[in-house]
């Protein structure tokens, strides 16, 4: 982890690019070939990519079959139950507040106007296995994806090595009630979710994170009719720290996103070098302890830790770098806060790791990476919802707003519109209606 004094602001675009940003083109090309080939070939080639990617061979099928659903349950230690169930009601609670209010608008005399919330009729749920079987992503899809409605969820995640799917992720896809699993992970599983084969159905919205295969085939089956919850991408955290923070604490954060992959990436900002020096020595410290130390020393290599002046300077920084998670870890998190424009989630405080977030605390770990957090917002109930409008007019709602239509319509050169008005008005008056 290099640190860097006080870098003029042009000097800031270089440390707030991300290192996955560099090999986009070649991601991409390989995306393009697997899509089509997906398109073209369906399961075969899910199976021959599976066979290639994950180590495993599917002659069984690519759909998990009840007797491996059933399995799962006595497989999952009794306390890991416990905490999923737990993770679960609180992640249930915080959604469940964002269910919408039906509400209807009389906005003139008659004329009454309403939005209802409908759920996206067929979703995909993208879950990453590559290297750690994320149980905790189905929560974050599935809960919400129950709440909303939605009738078919389908879910994707690579198989392990022996063909079969981690059974933490299926116990916890039995206790959302999810049923159609499929063993195909990678650039393949989207494809697959955003045109169909003989054993994936199609879907309508492609949810979940993955890595860059995963987000950049995401952003391809828009090309298909597909839409996508966001591009959610390697793991990211920006942690601003003053001197009031804990450098273990702090260490350990940035820590906990380093190692969810080589592509990860951790930034540290403080304007207090000693605080830099000391987080830096304890990264270093911590990092010998943890199993999974290789992936997260390569991420490492592309993290930096930052001195600036002041935390507004930080607060700047970190908007226009738009962190997918932001810890504040100083004396007065709330009103630094106040000045978060671009984040995807934010942890106030010394006490609130963004571990919390990621498992239990209730809110959504599905965030915009890559700078995203600029324009798009983690998932919540209403990525699963569609909004339709309706309406209904009495004959005093049509005399009121009849004549504004008709006007405007004539000024746009558009008579037909006009003329569905005159000729119901003409009726009203003619005693027709
Ligand atoms: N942004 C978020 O909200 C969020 C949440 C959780 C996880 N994540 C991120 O998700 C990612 C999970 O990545 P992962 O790799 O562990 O699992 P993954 O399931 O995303 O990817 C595994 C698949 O990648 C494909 N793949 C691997 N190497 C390939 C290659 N050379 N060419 C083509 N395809 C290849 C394979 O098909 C494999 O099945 C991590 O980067 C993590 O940071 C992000
Ligand atoms: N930090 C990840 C989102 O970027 C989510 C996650 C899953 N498990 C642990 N963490
Ligand atoms: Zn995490």
């Amino acid at each position: 982890m290099n640190i860097f004094q006080y870098p003029s602001q042009p000097e800031w675009a270089a440390l707030q690019q991300r290192a996955a940003q560099q090999q986009a083109q070649d991601v991409e090309q390989r995306v393009q070939q697997i899509f089509e080939d997906v398109r073209l070939r369906g399961d075969a080639a899910l199976l021959d990519y599976a066979r290639q990617f994950d180590g495993a061979d599917l002659a069984g099928g690519l759909r998990v079959g009840p007797e491996e659903l059933a399995a799962a349950a006595a497989q999952v230690p009794a306390e890991l139950q416990t905490a999923i169930r737990q993770a679960h009601a609180n992640i249930l609670r915080f959604h469940k507040a964002q269910v919408p209010v039906e509400e209807r608008v009389e906005t003139m005399p008659g004329v009454t106007c309403w939005r209802r919330a409908v759920p996206v009729q067929r979703v995909g749920l993208y879950i990453p296995g590559g290297s750690a079987p994320l149980f905790s992503t189905l929560l974050m899809l599935g809960v919400p994806a129950r709440l909303a409605g939605c009738p078919e969820i389908v879910l994707c995640t690579p198989p392990q090595k022996d063909g079969l799917v981690n059974p933490i992720i299926l116990f916890t896809a039995q206790l959302l009630g999810i049923t159609i699993i499929v063993k195909a992970g990678g650039a393949q599983a989207v494809a697959a979710l955003s045109g169909g084969t003989d054993s994936v159905p199609a879907v309508d919205k492609i949810f979940g994170p993955g890595n860059r295969y995963v987000t950049a085939a995401k952003q391809l089956a828009t090309r298909y009719g597909v839409a996508i919850d966001m591009p959610a991408g390697p793991s990211e955290v920006l942690v601003i720290a003053d001197e009031s923070a804990t450098p273990a604490f702090v260490a350990a954060d940035l820590l906990s996103q380093a190692e969810h992959g080589p592509d990860s990436q951790v930034i540290l900002l403080s304007d207090s070098l000693s605080m830099l020096e000391q987080t830096k020595a304890e990264v270093e410290r911590q990092l010998r302890e943890l199993p999974r130390a290789e992936v997260a020393a390569q991420a490492l290599t592309e993290s930096r830790a930052i001195l600036l002046r002041t935390p507004e300077e930080m607060l700047y920084f970190s908007n226009q770098y738009a962190p997918e998670h932001l810890i504040l870890a100083v004396k007065n998190p709330e009103q630094l806060a106040e000045g978060v424009t671009n984040a995807g989630s934010v942890f106030l405080g010394h006490l609130t790791p963004e571990a919390v977030g990621d498992y239990a605390s209730g809110t959504n770990h599905t965030l915009p990476t890559n700078g995203y957090a600029r324009n798009y917002s983690g998932v919540s109930l209403d990525s699963f919802l569609k909004k339709i409008t309706f309406q209904r007019l009495t004959p005093e709602g049509l005399l009121s707003v009849g004549p504004v239509v008709e006007t405007m319509a004539e000024a746009e050169g558009l008579r037909a519109h006009a003329r569905a008005v005159t000729l119901r008005l003409e009726a009203l008056a003619g005693g027709k209606e």
